[in-house]
């Protein structure tokens, strides 16, 4: 059965007095116990999105249909079914972590002993059963964002939304929280999350769907996604400026499939990236053109991206674009 289905999705907004087109038509069908991963740069129209599917944000235009229930008609009864964690969190500073789960699941319509023993639950399910008494402000990053999700999870939704579950988390807090998505993959959730980062995508996700300027742009498995572009690609740093020269130099040799510019860099695909090194490097010594760097990989979910969107995510990430603050609210539902 289908979990979530979105048809022709629009959504605007008005910012000094202009009209800024945040979705434009996103179709989307995602089926019961996937984990679906909405990938895609700062500004793209995730979180807008996300809104939108999850009762938060009236679209303009469109059709959403969540855990069986058309909205807006039916979102009261939507609510009970789905879960939200947004990129705030939601957890009451003064109160302890148990009370904040307690008081979700009462919200959500659960008797006292039954919201006791489901707050419990959702604690032991994210690891955190022995911070229970603990503020939330006393937690590390990681573990307040395991409170969120608990708070998320505490009315066991059929349908659970992550709006960049991850985001600024280290690697080790990273991996608790994708095994934490993982268990609910096995215990049937549908799971819908927002992410930036590609490997989170491939890791965790069945689907992808890659949204860039409010329009989905590619979607599939991440080994489909990555069929498409098989081979090795091959990033020269060149720095600020030179990738024009770059360019030049290497889309002439028979061994180069495709050339595309990254800010700061070359993306060369290849069929055997170690055959095509020492061609690459005799080309730019011949043209006189010095690279900082040369990187041989797999084409992977960047080269996808950057195949349909003109742009990498990677190489962005790495130029420092930083997100801007998109004040979102969080609501469990
Ligand atoms: N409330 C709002 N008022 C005005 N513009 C908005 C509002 N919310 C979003 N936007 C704009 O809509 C576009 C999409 O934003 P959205 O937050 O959905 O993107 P995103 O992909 O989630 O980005 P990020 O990864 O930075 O969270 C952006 O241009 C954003 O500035």
């Amino acid at each position: 059965m289908t979990a979530i289905e979105a048809e022709q999705l629009t959504r605007s907004f008005r910012r000094r007095g202009k009209a800024v087109e945040a979705v434009r038509g996103i179709d989307l069908q995602v089926a019961e116990g996937e984990v679906f991963g909405f990938l895609g740069p700062n500004g793209a129209g995730k979180t807008t999105t996300v809104r939108m599917l999850a009762t938060l944000l009236q679209p303009d235009s469109g059709r959403v249909r969540v855990a069986g229930c058309e909205l807006p008609g039916q979102t009261r009864q939507a609510r009970r079914l789905i879960g939200y964690v947004g990129q705030a969190g939601g957890a009451d500073d003064g109160m302890p972590v148990l009370d904040n789960l307690i008081l979700q699941a009462r919200l959500n319509g659960l008797g006292r002993a039954e919201a006791r023993r489901e707050a419990e639950r959702a604690l032991t399910a994210v690891g955190l059963l022995d911070v229970a008494d603990r503020l939330p402000r006393t937690l590390s990053g990681g573990q307040r964002r395991r409170v969120a999700l608990a708070l998320g999870l505490v009315h066991r939704p059929r349908v659970l939304f992550l709006d960049e579950p991850t985001l600024g988390l280290d690697p080790a807090a990273r991996a608790a929280l994708w095994e934490e998505i993982r268990a609910l993959r096995v215990s049937g959730t549908t799971v819908f999350l927002t992410t930036h980062y590609l490997e989170e995508a491939d890791a965790l996700c069945d689907r992808v769907g890659i949204i860039d300027q409010g329009r989905i742009v590619a979607s599939g498995t991440p080994a489909d996604l990555k069929r498409g572009i098989s081979g090795d690609s091959v990033t020269v740093s060149v720095g600020e400026r030179g990738g024009e020269r770059v360019k030049e130099a290497l889309e002439r040799l028979p061994c180069v499939r495709e050339v595309r510019e990254t800010p700061g860099a070359v993306r060369v695909y290849v069929d055997n990236g170690a055959e095509a090194v020492p061609v690459l490097v005799r080309a730019l010594d011949e043209q006189g053109v010095r690279a900082a760097s040369i990187a041989v990989e797999s084409a992977g979910l960047d080269d996808v991206f950057l195949k349909h969107t003109g742009s990498s995510l990677r190489m962005s990430r790495a130029a420092g674009e930083e997100r801007p603050e998109t004040g979102a609210s969080s609501y469990a539902a």
